[in-house]
């Protein structure tokens, strides 16, 4: 290695990345000649780009800098920041999980994000002839750094996004043009549907994959065109390109995974690179909607719905496993959908046209709707299947515990066509509370409502998310952070208003642990849970007696007809009552943890109480 070429701080950059990525001991010593130079191009008289690579390369050799250099270098990006309009135009945003960031916070890398953002937009031409993706990495809280004024949100205002919960910010540039796999492959399949049920707010979306089993899993999943409608279809609002498992350039800087979901809104594109996994596609048009309908006043949820014969609906908020699917599909009600939906004027409305449940463990007895819907056209991912009989083994974990079945909705019987629906009755949360603490089902009053939405709380179960084994406690904002594309307090806003003015009665059910926490206890009878929905649905919850639980004043019904009573109050479940103290507070302490982010936000139009009273709906301890 010629010690020399340290000098160029570009190429120093480049080249301790390869050894942090190929985590190389034992590189050559170079901090010495390249920190020197780094300390010339962070003085105030260096280009943009010059402060950029000088920040990224002090990041990983953290060089001698003096403190003052830094404030000045602030003052600088800063002032570039405002002037950051241009990024709205030519960018777009890929939303990653936290346990995707390795990075840790400093002063420094806060500062190189911005950066980034300054660099990105000044060198784009230069950039656009190089490569087709420039991935960068933020911290969330860039906020405390830079005092008086909030770097983050003045790129949030230009680009309408809410970056708080972004681990990794992708800027994309000319994704398509610039790739080279159109070249490569022979046939594409091609599906225009609909998203949204909801004909005046209806969303054309074009499919462009390079496996037939894309194809199907979106033919299944969205809205089906009638023949006529086709022949009309016009130019589509979004289009998906789905280049299946051909990777993201692994030449690009800064890549550290083969696969990327790449979604630009200006250019109302999105770009699937390096992942079969069919879900990606629903998932990111269920982001593109979070972000179209708020823009038209319409809340986009991350819900089931089903409607009774009384046309009473109910929604089914709640993460990956907490139930969605399971418990609106029901055989007495009328579904409208199991996942992604909106909500309007004229009421609710499925976005999708098709429902993705989980079966693994299936049994005909136990989910019967959705055992039938498994027939010819239904896409089953990752089951395990005897080659000769094609018999499935739905107990067969080896592939992954997230084996799906993808129909059509006109696969459930009742199935409710068109899948829209009035004004909900009620909106229950659903929690998988992997720590056994929160009651099977309290009623809760608006603010509660508001609290635990916000929250998102449940236990990410092994299934939808790589790595997870065993439940663990997570906070998702909205019951889908990883979704939402607006502040979640907008969201929650919204819901606010519509429950407000429609009379819905919020209800928070635990589908998770009773009498002990993952480990010791069991899971609540799904059989159990079926009866609280059934009493919430026949409205006969609604009317029992209830007392006000301890630390989350929750308030829990005393009785559920077809479940035993005591279980109703947790902590006649548990044998060892100092184990659930301790496990109840150890929860109650994680949720007010979480909600530290949020307390600075009103909800509403302020002016009333609302945000006041949630701040005071979470645990008292
Ligand atoms: N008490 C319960 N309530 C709801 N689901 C339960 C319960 N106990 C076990 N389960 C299982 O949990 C899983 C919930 O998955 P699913 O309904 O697909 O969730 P979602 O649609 O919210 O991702 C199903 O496999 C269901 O059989
Ligand atoms: C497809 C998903 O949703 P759900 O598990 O809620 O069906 C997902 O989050 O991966």
């Amino acid at each position: 290695m010629n010690l020399q070429v340290f000098f160029s701080t570009p190429f120093a950059c480049d080249a301790l990345r390869v050894f942090e990525i190929l985590a190389l001991e034992n590189k050559p010593d170079v901090s010495i000649t390249t920190c020197r130079k780094v300390v010339e191009n962070l003085g105030s008289s260096s280009s943009l780009k010059d402060l950029f690579y000088a920040l990224k390369v002090n990041g990983i050799l953290k060089c001698k800098v003096d403190k003052g250099v830094f404030q000045d270098i602030a003052s600088r990006l800063k002032a570039a920041v405002n002037d950051a309009k241009a990024i709205s135009q030519k960018t777009s945003l890929l939303l990653l999980p936290s346990k995707y960031l390795k990075l840790s916070v400093s002063l420094t890398i806060n500062i190189i994000a911005v950066a980034t953002v300054i660099v990105m937009t000044l060198s784009m031409q230069r950039l656009c002839s190089q490569a087709g993706f420039i991935v960068f990495q933020v911290k969330a809280d860039l906020h405390h750094y830079l005092s008086g004024g909030n770097p983050v949100d003045h790129v949030t205002a230009a680009v309408g996004i809410w970056l708080a919960n972004l681990k990794l910010l992708l800027l994309t540039i000319k994704p398509v043009e610039n790739h080279c796999h159109p070249n490569l492959i022979l046939q594409v399949f091609v599906n225009d549907q609909f998203l949204n049920w909801d004909p005046e707010n209806r969303i054309k979306v074009r499919i462009v994959s390079a496996r037939a089993y894309h194809s199907l899993f979106m033919h299944n999943m969205c809205i089906r065109p009638s023949p006529e409608e086709l022949e009309n279809f016009g130019t589509p609002d979004f289009t998906i390109y789905n280049a299946g498992k051909f990777p993201c350039n692994c030449f690009t800087h800064y890549m550290t995974s083969s696969t990327s979901i790449d979604l630009n809104l200006a250019r109302r594109e999105m770009v699937i690179l390096g992942t079969q996994y069919a879900r990606e596609m629903k998932k990111g048009l269920f982001s593109v909607m979070h972000y179209l309908m708020p823009k038209r006043q319409i809340l986009s949820l991350h819900s089931g719905c089903n409607m009774g014969k009384d046309g009473d609906v109910a929604l089914f908020f709640g993460l990956s496993g907490t139930g969605k699917t399971t418990l609106s599909t029901d055989h007495n009600r009328y579904l409208i959908g199991d996942d992604e939906h909106c909500w309007s004027e004229n009421g609710v409305s499925n976005i999708e046209g098709g429902c993705y449940a989980k079966c693994i463990d299936l049994s005909r007895e136990k989910e019967p709707d959705i055992w039938n819907a498994i027939r010819f056209g239904t896409v089953l991912e990752n089951v395990v299947f005897d080659e000769h009989t094609r018999e499935v083994d739905y107990s067969d974990k080896s592939v992954t515990e997230n084996t799906r079945a993808a129909y059509p909705i006109e696969y459930i019987p009742n199935a409710k066509l068109p899948c829209v629906g009035p004004h909900p009755k009620n909106v229950i949360l659903l929690a998988c509370d992997a720590f056994g603490v929160l009651p099977p089902v309290s009623k809760l009053n608006l603010a509660q409502t508001m609290y635990h939405f916000i929250s998102g709380y449940t236990a990410l179960v092994a299934g939808t998310e790589d790595g997870i084994k065993e439940p663990q406690a997570t906070f998702s904002a909205c019951f889908g952070a990883a979704f939402i594309m607006l502040h979640p307090t907008k969201y929650a806003a919204m819901l606010a208003e519509k429950m407000e003015s429609h009379g819905a009665t919020g209800w928070l059910v635990n589908t998770g642990w009773s009498g002990g926490n993952y480990g010791t206890g069991n899971r609540i009878k799904l059989s159990y849970t079926r009866k609280i929905i059934d009493a919430i649905h026949n409205g006969s919850l609604l009317k029992a007696e209830y007392k006000k639980s301890n630390i989350f004043g929750l308030e829990t019904p005393t009785a559920v007809e077809g479940v035993p009573s005591e279980i109703l109050d947790p902590v006649n479940a548990w044998t060892d009552k100092d184990a659930y103290n301790e496990t109840l507070l150890k929860l109650a302490g994680l949720f007010r943890k979480n909600f530290e982010t949020f307390t600075n936000y009103t909800i509403g139009k302020g002016g009333d109480n609302l945000t006041e009273e949630i701040l005071a709906a979470g645990p008292i301890f």
